[in-house]
């Protein structure tokens, strides 16, 4: 039983359709990258799956009483407000200091709960944001763009600590990135989005360096040429307006 899945989901704001045809299902403690384009429908996918985005059509499943940690792109608050860690962990809802010790703990993060928001660096502020999402105890972490702003030392650091959290948690995790980093990254399947799913399949282990820097920088077409994938479906060409990409 999967954790989450889409079932032929169309999503459209006005006239436009964001989203065609997209059917996907999480399994339990897998790790799942989004890859695509700005403006792609990441995000909205995203946010389709967690009933924030109603569908147009099809529908999206969950698992009953599923638990999500999810980390939006954009946050509500802004960082340089007056206030710190341990307060942030707290909103929307009131947690312990024992659970709130033991979130930050979990993302290397201990002993900072005094200091202000503006005070943390930038991967510690996106390691703040994974701590209060994992406060639920999630069955799937749901991540959007978990290391933008991070410097690439920063990103790896930060997607080891997202397997620490998978293999000790056992949680799922659902990711958004437009970054070739993110296809590096030890994620067990990446799905390709371009308002509709290209393709997806395991990442290619990419170990030359010279060839990872020569493709870094070539924007999504370089990061999509960075995995093989399973091509197990025909184009629909009334759709290619939407600017596909497919390599
Ligand atoms: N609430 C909304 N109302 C109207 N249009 C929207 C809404 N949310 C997203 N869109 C539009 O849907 C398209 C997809 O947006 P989305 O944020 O899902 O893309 P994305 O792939 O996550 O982009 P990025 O990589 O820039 O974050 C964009 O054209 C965006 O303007």
């Amino acid at each position: 039983m999967s954790l989450i899945a889409a079932d032929t989901l169309c999503v459209r704001f006005g006239a436009t359709e964001v989203l065609h045809d997209i059917t996907l299902a999480i399994q339990p403690g897998e790790i799942v990258t989004i890859l695509g384009p700005n403006g792609s429908g990441k995000s909205t996918l995203l946010r389709a799956l967690l009933g924030i985005v109603p569908p147009w059509q099809g529908r999206v499943i969950r698992a009953e009483g599923l638990r999500i940690g999810y980390v939006p792109q954009k946050l509500a608050v802004d960082r340089a407000m007056p206030m710190t860690a341990r307060r942030f962990l707290s909103l929307p809802r009131r947690v312990d200091d024992a659970a709130a010790d033991a979130a930050l703990a979990r993302v290397g993060l201990e002993g900072l709960g005094g200091r202000q928001m503006a005070a943390l660096s930038g991967g510690q502020f996106q390691r703040l944001l994974l701590a209060r999402a994992l406060l639920t105890d999630p069955q799937i972490l749901v991540l959007d763009e978990p290391t933008q702003g991070l410097d690439q030392p920063g990103e790896a650091a930060f997607y080891r600590l997202i397997e620490e959290v998978r293999r000790d948690t056992g949680a799922a995790v659902l990711m958004v990135s437009h970054d070739l980093h993110v296809v590096m990254a030890a994620s067990d399947r990446v799905i390709c989005l371009n308002h509709h799913i290209c393709c997806e399949g395991a990442p290619r282990v990419v170990s030359n360096a010279p060839e990872y820097r020569a493709l870094f920088g070539l924007g999504t077409q370089g990061a999509l040429a960075l995995y093989q994938h399973a091509h197990d479906h025909s184009h629909d060409h009334s759709h290619d307006h939407h600017g596909h990409d497919h390599v």
